[in-house]
């Protein structure tokens, strides 16, 4: 690639972390459990049976935090807010877990980065699940009282607001595949699931409107391309009902306001009716947003299997330490489909980026392949604009290293270095390497 490639003007920088994979404090001012707590404590879930008790301890070490991000030219921060800490049990508001992330805010508006908040990202209050958790609709209601909270909290503090984080990985890795919290494994309550999380969205974006609040929000999906290993006409359909399930399943009610029908035909014969649908749901959940936050990180590629569902076909390509297809390609091939099929609404990239296995090498972290891995995905992201896309920011995944959930903390995604029996923060070269892209607004 030669030559310089410059992003339009205002093109908004930043990185992106979650509360339980960095905060730790899980017992602190009055903090109450998630699902995560409980799953991480359940022996064999979580790999090395780590926690996120400690995690990167950013609860206390914020303003250090901060102040590195400002170091490194990072105009914007995307956060999410523990819901255990602000309703730590039901009924219960603590005003100390709200503090935190009123303390976290103004450190980052003194430092001129913006805020960028992301309402739920996966630790749902222990309590909520005792009542069936997303399954049971009454999660919806509990989850508009806690977002009204937050909008009368931090409502004017907060530019940028997402109501959920990957609700794929709400529903179906958490309550059909089984491998996030609570480690369900039933499609039919993954299926409910995925609509309350949706409902709950839809019913979060009218809230926001009625509050008269000057700020955008939106919604993070992640996204991926579903390759067919063939043309074999098996493979082909393999692939369609893949992309049914990871992208048009949430695509779909979101910017159509309906399921895709090819998917509800496959789910209703193997899950029964949707009967959890209520008449007026998917009119709430296509509530018109501001942007739509699109979580990338690379293709997959399937085959029919014996039953003719999707079955993955491993990478033939380089992979990052996630065991992960380095495809920049896709990204920009997701883009241009979700401007042609989806909407023109302003795109965020909420997250992009690769685990690596990084080490300390003279009190410095070289990571070469973390560069190129980000350099090759801006440019696919620049080709977008290029060709009219409306991107308008990049969040690399991720600040820090940090508890990378049923993988503990065994994958390094951070651009900073952690060392978790010290918690020294080291910017490793792509982080430096990232301050140069934005000062530059631009890669060469
Ligand atoms: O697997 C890397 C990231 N993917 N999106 C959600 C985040 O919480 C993960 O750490």
């Amino acid at each position: 690639m030669n030559g310089e490639l410059r992003f339009p003007e205002g093109f908004l920088w930043g990185t992106a972390t979650a509360a339980y994979q960095v905060e730790g404090a899980a017992q602190e001012d009055g903090r109450g459990p998630s699902i995560w707590d409980t799953f991480a404590k359940t022996p064999g879930k979580v790999l090395n049976g780590d926690t996120g008790d400690v995690a990167c301890d950013h609860y206390h070490r914020y303003p250090e935090d901060v102040r590195l991000m400002k170091e490194l030219g990072m105009q914007a921060y995307r956060f999410s807010i523990a819901w255990p800490r602000i309703f730590p049990e039901k009924g219960r508001y603590n005003p100390k877990g709200t503090d935190f992330y009123k303390r976290l805010v103004d450190t980052l508006h003194q430092h001129g980065i913006l805020p960028v908040a992301t309402i739920y990202h996966w630790d749902l209050p222990q309590w909520i699940q005792d009542e069936g958790g997303w399954a049971n609709r009454r999660s919806v209601d509990y989850f508009v009282e806690y977002a009204n909270t937050l909008f009368r909290e931090l409502g004017d503090v907060v530019p940028l607001w997402i109501t959920h984080n990957e609700p794929w990985c709400v529903s179906f890795l958490s309550h059909w595949l089984g491998q996030h919290a609570p480690g369900h494994r039933d499609l039919r309550e993954a299926l409910q699931v995925a609509h309350h999380v949706l409902l709950s969205h839809g019913r979060t974006v009218q809230a926001y409107r009625e509050a008269g609040l000057s700020g955008r929000i939106g919604i993070t999906l992640n996204l991926t391309v579903v390759d067919a290993a063939s043309e074999d006409p098996a493979d082909l359909r393999a692939a369609q009902i893949s992309d049914g399930n990871a992208n048009r399943w949430f695509l779909d009610p979101i910017f159509r306001g309906s399921y895709p029908a090819d998917m509800v035909e496959i789910y209703t014969e193997q899950a029964g009716p949707f009967d959890f649908v209520h008449a007026d749901d998917l009119d709430i959940i296509r509530r018109p947003i501001d942007f739509l936050g699109v979580n990338y990180y690379t293709r997959s590629v399937v085959r029919a299997g014996e039953d003719g569902m999707p079955k993955p076909v491993p990478p033939a390509g380089p992979v990052t330490d996630m065991g992960w297809e380095v495809h920049p390609e896709s990204l920009y091939r997701l883009l241009t489909r979700l401007r042609r099929e989806y909407t023109g609404l302003p795109l965020y990239i909420t997250e992009n980026g690769a685990a690596y296995p990084d080490r300390v090498v003279d009190g410095r972290v070289d990571d070469p392949e973390r560069i190129a891995y980000l350099r090759d995905h801006f440019a696919a992201a620049h080709r977008f604009i290029q060709e009219g896309g409306n991107l308008q920011g990049y969040f690399v995944w991720s600040f820090m290293d940090n508890f990378e959930w049923a993988f503990g903390y065994s994958k390094r995604f951070g651009l900073v270095y952690v060392d978790y029996a010290t918690q020294t923060r080291i910017p490793k070269a792509s982080a430096l390497w990232y301050r140069d892209v934005i000062a530059a607004n631009g890669i060469r």
